[in-house]
C-alpha cells in the first residue's frame, strides 16, 4: 500500500475553524486518497464569518519544514496557498528549486471573502516570482485581474488574463469565474489552447474553501497520473460535490463536505448492525 501511495505536499495558512487553507487540503487529501502533508506559512483566526487576523510564520521555519518533508519522502505533487509575504514567498521558491519540485499547483490566493487580505499589499507583485515555478495557477477573478491587469467581465477577459498570466511565466493557467454571475465557467489556458469547465452554479452557502478544495483536488489528481486537463475536471466535480454536500456548520459561509459517501456508508454499517 505504502509504495504506491502518492504523497502530496500543502504550503499555506491554517485556517482554525475547519474550511479553507490547511485544514480543506489535508481533507481533499484524504478523500482522494493521498497522503496528505502541511507546511504551514502563517496561523489565521477565522471562523465561517470572518478573517479576524492572521500571524506569519518565519521564513527559515518555512524553508524548514518544506526541506525537513523534502529530504525524507518523496513528494509527488505540492500545493501552495496562502504566502502572506515577499520573504516567505522568497523562502518557498528558492527551496522548492532546491528540492526539484515537480507538479506545483499555486494557488495564488490574495483577499478573504470577507475581505481580509490574506497577501501584504507589497507581496502582490512577488507572486510573480512563484508564478515562473508553478505547473498551472489558479487565480479567482479578482486575482487573475491583479496578476494581469485586466478587468474581467466575462470569459473573453478571462482568455485574455490567462494569456497574460501565461506571458509572465506559468506554465499553464485556470481562470476561476466562480465570482462571476452565471454559471459556474472555469477557463483552462494550457499550451496555446483553452478549454473551459461550466458547470451550473450550486445555490447555497457552502462555498468557504472552494478554491482551496480545487488548487489541493488538482494537486491530488496530477499526483496520482492525470494529465491536467482531466486533473482539473475531476477537481472540480469534487468541488460540486462538496458545495452539495455542505455541512451547517457556522453561521457564516459554511464548509464544504469531503468524505460524505464513507459517511453515509459507515452509517449504513452502524444501522444494519
Ligand atoms: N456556487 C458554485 N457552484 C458550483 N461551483 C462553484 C460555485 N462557486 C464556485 N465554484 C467553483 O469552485 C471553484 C473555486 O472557484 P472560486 O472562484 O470560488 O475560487 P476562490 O475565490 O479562489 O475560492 P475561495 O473562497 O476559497 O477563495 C471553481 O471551480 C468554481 O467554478
Ligand atoms: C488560510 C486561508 N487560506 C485561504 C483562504 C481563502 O479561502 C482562507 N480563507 N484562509
Amino acid at each position: 500500500m505504502s509504495k504506491t501511495l502518492k504523497k502530496v505536499l500543502t504550503i499555506a495558512g491554517s485556517d482554525c475553524s475547519g474550511g479553507a487553507g490547511i485544514q480543506a487540503d489535508l481533507k481533499t487529501m484524504c478523500a482522494h486518497r493521498v497522503y496528505g502533508m502541511s507546511v504551514i506559512t502563517s496561523v489565521t483566526v477565522q471562523n465561517t464569518q470572518k478573517v479576524y487576523a492572521a500571524q506569519d510564520i518565519d521564513p527559515e521555519i518555512v524553508t524548514g519544514q518544506i526541506r525537513a518533508v523534502y529530504e525524507d519522502i518523496q513528494v509527488d505533487a505540492v500545493k501552495i496557498g496562502m504566502v502572506s509575504n515577499v520573504q516567505i514567498i522568497q523562502a518557498i521558491k528558492e527551496e522548492l528549486l532546491r528540492q526539484k519540485a515537480k507538479n506545483i499547483v499555486l494557488d495564488p490566493v490574495m483577499i478573504s471573502k470577507s475581505g481580509f487580505s490574506l497577501l501584504k499589499e507589497e507581496a502582490i507583485a512577488a507572486m510573480s516570482e512563484l508564478l515562473q515555478i508553478a505547473d498551472i495557477v489558479t487565480p479567482n477573478i479578482p486575482e487573475a485581474e491583479l496578476l494581469s491587469g485586466i478587468k474581467i467581465k466575462g470569459p473573453k477577459e478571462m482568455e485574455r488574463s490567462a494569456r497574460v498570466i501565461s506571458e509572465r511565466g506559468a506554465a499553464a493557467v485556470l481562470i476561476k469565474g466562480g465570482h462571476l454571475p452565471g454559471s459556474a465557467l472555469d477557463i483552462f489556458c494550457y499550451k496555446g489552447q483553452f478549454y473551459p469547465f461550466e458547470s451550473p452554479k450550486i445555490p447555497g452557502k457552502n462555498t468557504h474553501g472552494t478554491g482551496c478544495t480545487l488548487s489541493a483536488a488538482i494537486a491530488s489528481n496530477l499526483a496520482k497520473g492525470l494529465m491536467p486537463v482531466e486533473a482539473i475536471k475531476q477537481a472540480k466535480a469534487y468541488v460540486g460535490q462538496g458545495i452539495k454536500d455542505g455541512l451547517a456548520i457556522g453561521h457564516g459561509v459554511g464548509p464544504l463536505g469531503h468524505l460524505n459517501e464513507i459517511y453515509r456508508q459507515l452509517e449504513r454499517i452502524e444501522e444494519s448492525r
